[in-house]
């Protein structure tokens, strides 16, 4: 079998034909990412500690926690780096991206530690960027936000470029090394590495933050900026690799294709399919990421019990997407039903949605909670596991980078705009709560559940036009013994 592939395939035998080092491949973009959900989330569960060492207030928070999309949404970094990924190629691409996570991530450190506090900086900082802290003001910083907040807040903007240009370079790398193979589950298997990296953090932060009772929050994100160098030298290593099978690609006549040119990125935007993918991306994550903001909080009001008795019911959440995620990968790579499985995937989500509105505030139910978050972890996994193998079946390979860049921008909008919406529709629904326990979530949960409504009516369509166009989202990425066969035959008449 995987001789009569190789013969189909490529006449001589490629540094991505050995399984040793594709899989290697895949570690070290791997683990790269996990190191980046680290980052991400490092700060998520110190928010008490934020509030009480360095004085910022939700608000604060909040500012903070939605910068690390302002310049990949607002400044359009996304889109140049979808351009710099198609032009520059993948290592190129990766190295730069772990070097702005560094930088980035640094600067993040920087703003915490008690030198900052003493520096010029600070003063500077203080007087920095102004703006009342209302609606219309859309940037990560407001008029008394606290310096070290401001500070943060940019090196988490800059780490949020890096960290998303990573996202793309890492599925553009593993397309390289995978396609027609275990495509998928590559990249289910990086995706369960980065939802273990958000479990790890859920446990391992406050612990570090605490460590010997001296309650530090720049512990934790120093030992992380640490891990992001990491990264980096795996990055490194990666492009060594990268550079073998481009060189053996080359000489053995593989990539043939045309250069990029910007104004190839027409086709992406007059893509019907590629549209439809997009939206469904930006909807069904706009109701996992802003949820995961509001869950604890949601857990809390409807369970009646402590944030650290919440956290643990949804640690169950990334643990169980990361556990399932490869396995539905691997279907995807042998059965198919690629569209089949984004359609179950908002199904699920929207039963999940409409259980937090409805029946846990009616029941109060421990059981309830943990098998809606269970639920809820399978879509997370039917979804991510079909959706980023799927696009290079619409794409062509030549734009896939940019293809990448363009639905992740779209997504960071809604990223960036639902955590606001939430809150908004959160305080407009329940004047005069003062309590932080006291929250009805119905009606935030609905808008969850519409969300993966329009992404199911989308899912719908996009099966019925994959069986019209015939895109192969419904078929296996790994060729049956059969076709092969048959292509073998026909291509010998
Ligand atoms: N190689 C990564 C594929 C995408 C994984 C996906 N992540 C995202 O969509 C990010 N853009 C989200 C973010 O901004 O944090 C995932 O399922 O995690």
């Amino acid at each position: 079998m995987a001789n009569l592939q190789k013969s189909i395939s490529s006449p001589q035998e490629l540094l991505r034909d050995k399984a040793w080092a594709r899989w290697t491949a895949l570690v070290l973009l791997a683990s790269a990412m996990f190191f980046a959900y680290i980052f991400v989330d490092v700060l998520s569960p110190l928010q008490e500690y934020l509030q009480s060492t360095k004085g910022w207030d939700p608000s604060a928070y909040g500012r903070f926690a939605g910068s690390e999309t302002f310049l990949n949404v607002f400044v359009f970094f996304l889109i140049f780096a979808g351009i710099i990924l198609d032009k520059m190629g993948v290592r190129f691409t990766a190295i730069l991206a772990g070097a702005v996570m560094v930088a980035g991530g640094f600067i993040n450190y920087y703003a915490l530690t008690d030198s900052f506090m003493e520096s010029g900086l600070k003063n500077f900082m203080d007087d920095f960027v102004n703006l009342p802290d209302t609606w219309w003001n859309i940037t990560p910083f407001y008029d008394g936000m606290p310096a070290s907040a401001k500070l943060s807040a940019i090196g988490f903007m800059i780490f949020g470029c890096g960290c998303e240009m990573s996202g793309i370079t890492v599925s553009r790398g593993i397309v390289k090394w995978f396609e027609g193979k275990e495509m998928a589950l590559a990249m289910g298997i990086e995706m369960a590495v980065a939802r273990l990296g958000v479990a790890v953090v859920f446990l391992g932060s406050p612990a570090i933050a605490t460590f010997r009772d001296n309650i530090s929050v720049s512990r934790p994100i120093a030992l992380s900026v640490l891990l992001l160098l990491i990264g980096l030298i795996g990055f490194i290593v990666y492009s060594f690799m990268d550079k073998k099978l481009e060189n053996e690609m080359g000489s053995n006549g593989e990539v043939k294709d045309d250069p990029f040119k910007i104004s190839d990125l027409k086709y992406i935007f007059s893509s019907k399919v590629f549209w439809i993918v997009a939206l469904l991306c930006v909807l069904y994550y706009s109701a996992i990421f802003p949820f995961q903001k509001y869950a604890n909080n949601m857990l809390q009001c409807n369970l009646g019990i402590s944030a650290e008795a919440a956290g643990r019911v949804f640690f169950v959440f990334p643990l169980g997407a990361a556990a399932i995620t490869p396995l539905l990968g691997n279907f995807l790579d042998r059965k198919g039903k690629g569209a089949t499985m984004l359609i179950w995937g908002a199904i699920l989500m929207i039963i999940c949605h409409l259980t937090f509105a409805f029946v846990l505030p009616a029941t109060r139910s421990a059981v309830i909670a943990y098998s809606a978050i269970v639920l809820l972890g399978i879509s997370f996994s039917l979804v991510p596991a079909s959706l980023w193998p799927s696009v290079p079946k619409l794409v062509d390979n030549r734009l896939l980078g940019s293809a990448y860049a363009v639905i992740f921008w779209i997504q960071n909008i809604g990223l960036y705009a639902f955590p606001m919406i939430i809150g908004a529709v959160l305080a407009a629904t329940n004047p005069g709560v003062e309590n932080a326990m006291d929250y009805n979530y119905t009606v935030p949960m609905l808008v969850f559940a519409s969300l993966g409504g329009l992404a199911l009516i989308l899912g719908i369509i996009l099966k019925a036009l994959d069986a019209k166009k015939h895109y192969g989202l419904e078929l296996p990425n790994i060729p049956s013994e059969k076709s092969l066969e048959a292509e073998v035959e026909s291509a010998e008449g």
